[in-house]
C-alpha cells in the first residue's frame, strides 16, 4: 500500500498537531459558504486545509499515502434520516483531476431504512451505501462517522461520514495483515483530527439551514424589546454590511439555540459586543446576560465566584453565595478570556457544559442550572491544550460553534463606518463639535495597523476630537501619541548594553518588552488605570485584561501613584 513504512508518516500518526484543528475551524468559520451549500466549503476545506494538513503533518503524503478519492456522505437529518435514504448527499472529490472539481450526487436511489442507535454506526452506513448504484468498490475505503448534535439536546446524531480511498484500493482485492494495519493507523489518525471539525463544521451547516429555512418563523421573544434597544442595537454594532457581515450571519443562525459559541478573535476585536448581541436577540434577552474575566479573578476564588460557596466552606464565608452560573439562571454567561481559567475551574466547567449540573464550594446540594455559555478569548486555545494547559475535552465543548471575528486591519472596508460613529460619540461626550471625516482621514485611518483594534480606534477617536479643539481632526497628531516617532531616551537606554540602538544586546523577551511597556504607561498615569487618562486608554486594553495581565506580571499600580516609592526599575528597562 502506498503510505506503507514511512516513518515520518507513522510519527504524525502518534500526535495530534493542533494547528490542523486551527486551520479547519478558522476555515469553517470564515466560510461564508454555507448559504450555497456545503460544496463551497468543502472545495476550501478539502483542498486548501487537507493539502496543507498533508504537506506539513504527512510529509510525502503526495507521493506515498495519496489517495485517490475523498467523499463526503451526509445523511438527512432528524425524522427524515429514521425514514429512509433518500435525501442522502455524496460530495465526492477525486484528486487525479488536473482542476479539482466538486462531484456532488444526490441520492434518489433505493431506500434503505437506516436507524441509528449508536452501536455499529460504521456498519451500517456502509450497508447504506452499498446499496446506492455506481458506488461498489467503496466499501474498501476508510470510512469515518461524522456525530454531532444538532439541537439543544446533547444526544449525537449522525450527520455524515468521511470516506477516504486511499490509492490502489480499487485494484487491490484483498488487503494484506501490513495493509490493514496502516489503514487502522490511518483511520484513527483521521478520526482524531479531522474527525471532530468536520462534524461541527456539518453541525453549522445544519444549524444554518435550519435558521434560514423558508418561512422564517420570527417570534416576539427574537424582535428587539423596544425602539430604543433597536437603536442600541444598531448603534453598537457597527460594521454589519461589512467585515462583520459573516459573523452577523453566523450570529442569527445560532441565537435560537442554546448552544454554547466560542468568540475568537485579537483583544478589542468586539467580542464582548457580539456576545451582548447574541444574547440580545435570542430568546433568553429578558433574563441576565453576565459577564465574567476570568483573568481578573484570583485563582483561589474562581470557584467560588462561579459556582457559590456554602457557609463556613472557608474562612471568610460567613454566609452562602449563589455563584455567576446560579445568577445567570435562565440567561447568557459571557465566560471572557476563557483561556486563563485554572485546570480545576476548567473541570467543573465542563461538566457544567456536560450535565448542567454543579454544587456550591463546601455543598452537597446538586444545583442545576440552564445557561447559556459563551466563551470568549484572543488565547491559542490548541497550542495550550498541547501545553497542557487547556483542557481537549473542554475545547470540544466549548467549541460547538465557533466565530472567528476578523481584526480590524482585515476589514479595512469597516473603517469610515466605524470612525463616524467614534467620532460623533466621541463629540458627544467632550462637548465638542468638529469638523467631519473627511476622505484623506480615512486613508490614513486605512494605512494604520491597528494592533489594539477597535479599541484603539475608540481612543484615537477621542484623542483627535480633544486635539481638534472644534477645528478639523488631525489623524496624524492623534496616532503619534500611540505611536511615538522616536524612543524615549530615559526609557529605552540600557545602562548594561550603553544604549538600546544595538539591537541584539538589549533583545527582552515578549513577556519582559510587555512588562516595561505596561509599567510605562502607569509611570505616566501616575498608577491610574481605568477611565479618561487611564493606562488601559493608553494601551488600547479593556482596563480587566490590563489588571489581569499586571496580576499574572506581579506589577502594583500602588507604585506609581503620587508620594509611593517608586520601584526599583524605575526608568531601566528589564535585563536582556
Ligand atoms: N463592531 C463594533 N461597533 C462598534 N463598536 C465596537 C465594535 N466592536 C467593538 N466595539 C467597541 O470597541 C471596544 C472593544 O470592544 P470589546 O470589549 O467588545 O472587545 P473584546 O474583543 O471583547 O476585547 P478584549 O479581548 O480586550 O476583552 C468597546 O468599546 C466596543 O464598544
Amino acid at each position: 500500500m502506498a503510505f506503507h513504512g514511512n516513518p515520518l508518516y507513522n510519527t504524525a500518526m502518534n500526535q495530534t498537531p493542533p494547528s490542523i484543528l486551527t486551520d479547519l475551524w478558522e476555515e469553517a468559520c470564515r466560510s461564508s459558504s454555507f448559504p450555497q451549500g456545503e460544496e463551497k466549503a468543502l472545495e476550501s476545506l478539502l483542498f486548501n486545509t487537507f493539502s496543507k494538513i498533508a504537506r506539513e503533518n504527512l510529509p510525502g503524503i503526495q507521493k506515498n499515502f495519496s489517495c485517490t478519492e475523498l467523499a463526503l456522505i451526509l445523511f438527512p437529518s432528524g425524522k427524515e434520516f429514521r425514514h429512509g435514504s433518500e435525501g442522502i448527499q455524496i460530495y465526492r472529490i477525486s484528486r487525479n483531476t488536473p482542476s479539482p472539481e466538486v462531484e456532488i450526487t444526490t441520492s434518489k436511489g433505493p431506500e434503505a431504512l437506516l436507524i441509528i442507535e449508536g452501536a455499529h454506526l460504521e456498519g451500517r452506513i456502509a450497508r447504506t451505501l452499498s446499496y446506492l448504484p455506481g458506488y461498489p468498490s467503496w466499501s474498501q475505503g476508510i470510512l469515518i462517522p461524522l456525530t454531532g448534535s444538532t439541537g439543544d439536546t446533547p444526544e449525537e446524531t449522525l450527520l455524515g461520514a468521511l470516506l477516504v480511498i486511499p490509492a490502489g484500493t480499487r485494484e487491490t482485492k484483498t488487503d494484506t495483515d501490513t495493509d490493514t494495519d496502516h489503514r487502522k493507523k490511518l483511520k484513527s489518525y483521521i478520526e482524531a483530527t479531522l474527525a471532530p471539525p468536520f462534524a461541527g463544521l456539518l453541525e453549522n451547516a445544519r444549524i444554518y439551514r435550519h435558521a434560514h429555512r423558508p418561512p422564517r418563523i420570527v417570534t416576539s421573544h427574537s424582535k428587539p424589546r423596544n425602539p430604543q434597544e433597536q437603536n442600541d442595537q444598531a448603534e453598537t454594532l457597527v460594521g454589519t454590511r461589512g467585515g462583520l457581515r459573516n459573523v452577523l450571519d453566523r450570529i442569527e443562525s445560532v441565537v435560537p439555540s442554546s448552544l454554547p459559541v466560542l468568540l475568537l478573535g485579537e483583544s478589542g476585536t468586539g467580542k464582548e459586543v457580539i456576545a451582548r448581541r447574541i444574547h440580545h436577540l435570542s430568546p433568553r434577552h429578558e433574563k441576565p446576560f453576565i459577564r465574567i474575566n476570568c483573568g481578573a479573578i484570583a485563582p483561589e476564588l474562581i470557584d467560588s465566584e462561579l459556582f457559590g460557596h456554602e457557609r463556613g466552606a472557608f474562612t471568610g464565608a460567613i454566609k452562602r453565595k449563589r455563584g455567576w452560573f446560579e445568577r445567570a439562571h435562565g440567561g447568557t454567561l459571557l465566560l471572557d478570556e476563557v483561556g486563563d481559567l485554572p485546570l480545576p475551574a476548567q473541570v467543573r466547567l465542563l461538566r457544567v457544559l456536560q450535565e448542567g449540573t454543579f454544587e456550591r464550594v463546601g455543598g452537597e446540594e446538586e444545583i442545576s442550572v440552564d445557561v447559556r455559555i459563551i466563551a470568549a478569548t484572543h488565547r491559542d486555545l490548541p497550542g495550550m491544550i498541547q501545553q497542557g494547559a487547556f483542557r481537549e475535552d473542554l475545547w470540544y465543548r466549548l467549541s460547538g460553534y465557533p466565530i472567528v471575528i476578523p481584526p480590524l486591519r482585515e476589514r479595512q472596508q469597516d473603517i469610515p463606518a466605524l470612525a463616524h460613529h467614534f467620532c460623533q460619540r466621541s463629540s458627544r461626550r467632550f462637548g465638542i463639535k468638529t469638523q467631519s471625516i473627511t476622505e484623506g482621514d480615512v486613508d490614513i485611518l486605512r494605512a494604520y495597523q491597528w494592533p489594539g483594534n477597535i479599541r484603539e480606534l475608540a481612543s484615537v477617536m477621542d484623542r483627535a476630537v480633544l486635539l481638534s479643539e472644534g477645528g478639523s481632526l488631525d489623524f496624524h497628531k492623534a496616532l503619534e501619541r500611540i505611536v511615538p516617532l522616536g524612543p524615549e531616551p530615559s526609557h529605552n537606554i540600557n545602562p548594561s548594553s550603553g544604549g538600546c540602538h544595538t539591537e541584539p544586546l538589549c533583545f527582552f523577551t515578549l513577556d519582559e518588552a510587555i512588562e516595561e511597556h505596561i509599567r510605562r504607561a502607569l509611570r505616566r498615569t501616575s498608577g491610574k488605570i481605568e477611565g479618561p487618562g487611564g493606562a488601559a486608554r493608553l494601551l488600547a486594553v479593556n482596563p480587566h485584561t490590563l489588571r489581569a495581565r499586571m496580576r499574572r506580571q506581579g506589577i502594583n499600580w500602588n507604585e506609581y501613584r503620587p508620594g509611593q516609592t517608586l520601584p526599583d526599575r524605575g526608568g531601566t528597562p528589564p535585563p536582556p
